[in-house]
């Protein structure tokens, strides 16, 4: 296992480029399924949840060709297993998304149920239950769940909350069922709007992505495409904070600002100083950040995968604030690490309420998730002294290069074998 090692108390220099979109990537790898044609992707991170879903689909009799960095080409020509199994779920719960294309194209799907993770217990029952309104009879079995169809039928299906996805599962499920499906209650976020688009150049038919209310007509076939991932918007929001925390001076370039308006405006708030272009954002933070209380919500809402980062700029802030998780139950796994850093959180049920200090000092921490990962290495650019950081392999979930990035901006920062673990 490795570590990574901070000396924190560099203000950040320079331009840092955003990665290709993780949460918009691993949908569209799923949508590869609905074709026999090859599929085109560039701007494909190196991430391990990428890693993971290549190798579900190699698993499903995908054939992938990965030679060329951050393309990857899939050719679903014949499905030869409709299992994605438990070993590959609970490292990624992500997987889940085959199940709608699975049973758009075979009819047929044996996904493992993704289980609790560290951020809450994330069930699976809208997804279930929108198959279920389209036809599929759904049984649990051994901790699988085992959905049957002939063919999915269109539908009206009303999700019961807003479940990112879950909305992105049920219009694959859509796009080759018989009949139009109309989605209601869906989630709004930039990357199910990518998935709505890229079915639609592939010869599909879905309408009012970005809206609440999302139609499908169902097709008999689908062609393949060659597409551009969307970037990161977590990531380059993430930059945006790192900037932010260390008092610094940095551009976050190839990125869509307006998928980061919430968390911009709210740093506006608390005093940085943002400028906007049309693909980047210049972060310049020379004092204190003042405090400001944050909900999360669901998009266009601030986003929860912000939620620790800015926990960790809000434990510099020059107030109180109070910091509520209104879209997980459990996303606060990072506080007893900032904790040990010397900041001042509590934490009461879905509201964390940080005061202020003036400093953080470097100390040993256990990275539990991959948002939480993040927070840590924000804390320990801005700390006093050195910051070593455990289990850094949650970060391999996400962020591309993370180490490499934060050097060229003049962070200093190393990865190193962890004897610790
Ligand atoms: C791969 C991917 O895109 N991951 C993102 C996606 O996760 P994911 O799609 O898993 O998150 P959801 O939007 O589904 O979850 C939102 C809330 O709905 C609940 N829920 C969800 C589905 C369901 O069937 N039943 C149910 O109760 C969840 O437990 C959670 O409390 O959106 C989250 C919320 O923006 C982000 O944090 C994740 O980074
Ligand atoms: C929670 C996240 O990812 P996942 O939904 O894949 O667990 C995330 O990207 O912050």
């Amino acid at each position: 296992m490795e570590k990574i090692v901070i000396h924190g108390g560099t203000p950040l220099q320079g331009t840092v480029r955003a990665s290709g979109s993780k949460n918009a990537a691993l949908p569209l790898m799923c949508a590869s399924l609905l074709t026999s044609d090859e599929m085109t992707f560039h701007r494909i991170p190196a991430l391990m949840d990428i890693r993971t879903t290549k190798q579900l689909l190699l698993q499903l009799g995908v054939q992938l060709d990965d030679f060329e960095p951050g393309t990857l080409r899939i050719k679903a020509r014949m499905i030869t297993d409709r299992r994605a199994p438990y070993e590959l779920v609970k490292t990624m719960r992500a997987s889940v998304m085959v199940l709608g294309p699975l049973m758009a194209r075979e009819g047929q799907a044996d996904v493992s149920l993704p289980g609790g993770c560290a951020i809450g217990a994330r069930p699976i029952d809208q997804h279930l239950k929108g198959l279920e309104a389209m036809g599929a009879t759904i049984e649990l079995e051994s901790g699988y769940v085992k959905a049957r169809a002939k063919r999915l039928r269109g539908t009206d299906f009303t999700f019961d909350l807003k479940t990112v996805t879950g909305t992105e599962n049920l219009i694959m499920a859509a796009a080759l069922a018989k009949g139009t499906t109309i989605l209601r209650n869906c989630a709004l976020e930039p990357e199910v709007c990518e998935l709505a688009q890229v079915i639609n150049r592939m010869g599909g038919s879905v309408s009012g992505a970005g809206t609440d209310i999302i139609e499908i007509e169902g097709k008999d076939r689908l062609q393949g495409i060659v597409h551009e991932v969307m970037a990161d918007r977590i990531e380059a929001g993430t930059y945006v904070m790192a900037g932010a925390i260390t008092r610094g001076n940095i551009t976050v370039s190839g990125c869509q600002p307006a998928h980061l308006a919430s968390l911009l405006e709210k740093l506006v708030d608390t005093g940085v100083g943002i400028e906007i272009s049309e693909d980047s954002v210049k972060v310049i933070s020379n004092g204190r950040v003042k405090s400001r209380d944050v909900q999360t919500d669901p998009y266009p809402g601030f986003a929860t995968d912000f939620q620790a980062q800015y926990m960790a700029l809000m434990s510099l802030g020059d107030d109180n604030c109070m910091i509520t998780e209104n879209v997980f139950e459990n996303r606060f796994m990072h506080v007893q690490e900032l904790v040990r850093m010397g900041a001042r959180i509590r934490v009461s049920g879905k509201i964390a309420g940080v005061q202020g200090v003036k400093e953080l000092s470097g100390a040993h921490v256990q990275a539990t998730d991959l948002r939480a990962s993040a927070s840590l290495i924000l804390a320990g650019l801005a700390a006093k002294g050195i910051t070593e950081i455990h289990r850094v392999y949650h970060l391999d979930r996400g962020y591309e290069g993370i180490v490499t990035k934060l050097d060229d901006l003049g962070a200093n920062i190393r990865r190193e074998k962890d004897e610790m673990l």
